[in-house]
């Protein structure tokens, strides 16, 4: 959907902002492109919707290289949200989000029904469409940058650091919204941050850049963390690689344990409805008469990394597990959970290290040239990409 070969950008003034960038983005996945400040993510962002021209090689966007397209109609079909949302402070909400629409001369009642159903689709209540810019929050203001850029129904969105100025709160409700339409919509999205954590909540894959525009590395982000390229790959990931591992997978992913049975010394008390309640000590000086401690329910969709967590709170090294409707269906245990992030981590390293081999010795492992000279049946699958699925 968009391709890069052989990007460079060079400023006048001697600055190479992107190096020889040669990088395909998968149809329909999140990208995110993360590095140093000054690597030469913006740069790359704008060469998508030609607000940056490359100084050699080619951009492409769904075949098209992007110098031969006009200008105005290749940025039509392309959404574009920027930190502080940039939106029109003089405009309503909903004429705001239907600029795009009104441009395209849908006309004015169609666009704004559109930009109603925007306003919805984001997570606003229907009168905030009303007010101003400087009338809402932050993170509702990032809102209608979003709904801003999906108004013409874009096929590809570029995102540059949308939630750097929110709160951490905020910002983690915004990445989960984002995760939610792109699960409906399927965007071919790319999204600049600095932040690590982000990239790895997003991406379906990462790509790291190095100061001097060059692209160190790009795969998806369970590869990225089990198999640094170098040492700057790794410094940027930062400490805790392995737990950052967990929080890419579920606790789905791991199997059911019975609960224990009575004679053993933790007892999982339940609710009449079968709800978990608390655990109590049966061997303690107070027998059955033990307080309850606390226990918080899990279900298969949360983090690993949250039911690590929760196994370490436990009294017994247990994480208890329900349904949909908070009745409790089982265990897991501590022991459970390592042995299944000890598989993730030497799966994920597996697929890297068969891209490399597949890619020959003198290719950073992870590049786009890598990826696409080993799709690997028995690779890793990333749990957030089913179209980029198995992508070794
Ligand atoms: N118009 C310009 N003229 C000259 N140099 C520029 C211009 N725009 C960007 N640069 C330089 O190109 C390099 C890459 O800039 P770019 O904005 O792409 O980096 P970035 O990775 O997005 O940085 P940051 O994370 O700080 O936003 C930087 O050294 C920057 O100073």
């Amino acid at each position: 959907m968009i391709s890069f070969k052989d990007v460079s950008k060079h400023y006048p003034n001697g600055t190479t902002a992107v190096d020889r960038l040669s990088l395909e983005l998968p149809e329909g996945g999140i990208t995110v492109l993360v590095g140093t400040s000054g690597c030469g993510k913006t740069t790359t962002l704008r060469m998508v919707n030609r607000m940056v021209e490359p100084t050699s090689g080619t951009v492409s966007v769904g075949g098209r290289d992007v110098l031969r397209a006009d200008a105005a109609e290749l940025r039509r079909g392309i959404g574009y949200v920027i930190q502080q949302a940039g939106l029109f402070p003089h405009r309503t909400i909903l004429d705001n989000i239907a600029t795009v629409p009104l441009l395209l001369g849908w006309g004015r009642r169609k666009a704004r029904a559109r930009a109603a159903e925007l306003l919805e689709l984001v997570g606003l209540p229907a009168d905030s469409g009303k007010r101003y810019p400087h009338q809402l929050s932050g993170g509702q203001q990032q809102r209608v940058g979003v709904a801003r850029a999906l108004a013409a129904d874009p096929p590809v969105l570029l995102m540059d650091e949308p939630f750097g100025a929110v709160d951490p709160v905020v910002r983690t409700q915004l990445q989960n919204e984002l995760l939610r339409l792109q699960s409906e919509l399927r965007k071919t999205v790319v999204f600049v941050t600095h932040d690590i954590d982000e990239a790895v909540r997003l991406g379906d894959r990462i790509a790291i850049f190095r100061t001097g525009g060059h692209l160190v590395q790009c795969a998806p982000p369970a590869e990225l963390l089990a198999s640094p390229a170098d040492d700057f790959v790794a410094g940027f990931l930062g400490a805790e690689r392995g737990l950052k591992l967990l929080s890419l997978s579920t606790l789905a992913d791991v199997d059911r344990e019975p609960v224990p049975a009575d004679g053993q010394r933790w007892r999982l008390v339940t609710s009449e409805r079968g709800e978990p309640v608390g655990w109590r000590d049966t061997e303690g000086p107070e027998g059955d008469r033990a307080p309850l401690l606390p226990v918080r329910p899990l279900r298969d969709g949360d983090s690993l990394l949250t039911a690590l967590d929760e196994s370490l709170a436990s009294p017994a090294g247990l994480v208890a597990r329900v349904d949909a409707d908070g009745v409790l269906t089982g265990v897991t245990g501590r022991e459970a959970i390592h042995e299944y992030a000890g598989q993730r981590h030497a799966e994920a390293g597996r697929a890297a290290a068969l891209k490399n081999a597949a890619a020959g010795t003198d290719e950073a492992p992870g590049t786009a040239e890598a990826s696409e000279a080993a799709e690997a049946p028995e690779a890793a699958e990333d749990p957030k990409s089913p179209d980029t699925s198995v992508t070794a």
